[in-house]
């Protein structure tokens, strides 16, 4: 299945000073308060690729795909729908949506990373399911989508918009392409209040997710959890924000004992 190029990447004016130091230090230096452009989020995101999947399987004990699961069933996404699958990376939530749709229906699947789509794309040719036909990969940035206003069905967020550089442009162009009276579902690790929590997503990162990214020369890469779920925003302001932008209805379920968060706004 091809990839859709709409438009060639461009780093949005992001309020980060430029890294130009080398990668493990430009990562490193994450976790102390000094952030990094987009663009080495996407190189980020398209080194991790080839492991992305195993990793999320093996260090989540499988449960990432319950969590996605519901985040598609709260998208409210139908048969015959158009939707979108925003910061798609490897397809998870694409291909879970694409079997919601049906054949009658379309999936547009948009990341920045070229590796992820690409692994997105090897995945759809290597599954049976017919369905799949229904999913277009397109290689574009989430801060500038190019859809025209009110053109989908429902759109879901899996582990995205924590990483995007700018989360109040980012709800305003979903707020954009979705249809009046239709929903989004963001899915992502939850920056809880409770310490006991955050302790624990805090010693889990640091003593089971970096070391064993480790083995795979990626622990600076994955120690950039810990940072991006402190810089997040609570569940409560997430609703605010959604609010703020438009949004007729904004609610957020903390699932998983409270170590992930999905926020479900309506347009
Ligand atoms: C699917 C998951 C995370 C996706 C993901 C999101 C990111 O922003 C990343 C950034 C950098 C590297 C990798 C990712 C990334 O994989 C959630 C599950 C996978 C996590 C890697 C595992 C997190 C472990 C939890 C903190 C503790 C889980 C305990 C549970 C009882 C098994
Ligand atoms: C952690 S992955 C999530 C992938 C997939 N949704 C899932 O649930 O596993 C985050 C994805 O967001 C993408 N991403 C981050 N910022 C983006 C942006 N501004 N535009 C498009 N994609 C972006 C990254 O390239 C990466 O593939």
């Amino acid at each position: 299945m091809a990839i859709t190029i709409t438009r060639p990447f461009r780093s949005p004016p992001v309020p980060f000073r430029r890294c130009s130091s080398p990668v493990s230090l430009r990562f490193s230096r994450l976790g102390r308060g000094i952030r990094c452009s987009a663009t080495d989020r996407q190189e980020l995101f398209s080194r991790i690729a080839p492991v992305y999947d195993n990793l999320n399987d093996v260090l989540s004990l499988g449960l990432h795909r319950t969590w996605k699961r519901m985040c598609v069933s709260w998208s409210g996404a139908k048969r015959g729908d158009r939707v979108l699958d925003l910061c798609c990376g490897s397809g998870d939530l694409a291909f879970l949506l694409s079997q919601k749709v049906g054949l009658d229906g379309e999936v547009k699947a948009v990341d920045f990373s070229r590796m992820q789509l690409k692994a997105a794309a090897t995945k759809q040719e290597m599954y049976w399911k017919s369905c799949y036909k229904n999913i277009i990969w397109i290689e574009g940035d989430a801060l500038s989508l190019a859809f025209e206003d009110c053109c989908f069905d429902a759109i879901t967020v899996g582990y995205g918009m924590r990483n995007v550089a700018d989360k109040p442009r980012a709800l305003q162009e979903i707020f954009r392409v979705l249809k009046p009276g239709s929903r989004a579902s963001i899915l992502d690790f939850n920056k809880s209040k409770s310490l006991l929590v955050t302790s624990f997503q805090n010693w889990s990162i640091d003593n089971i997710v970096v070391p064993f990214a480790s083995t795979y020369g990626l622990s600076e890469e994955y120690r950039y959890l810990k940072s991006s779920i402190a810089e997040f925003l609570t569940g409560d302001e997430l609703v605010n924000l959604a609010k703020e932008v438009g949004f007729s209805s904004a609610k957020h379920y903390e699932i998983g004992g409270g170590l992930m968060g999905n926020l479900v706004i309506t347009r």
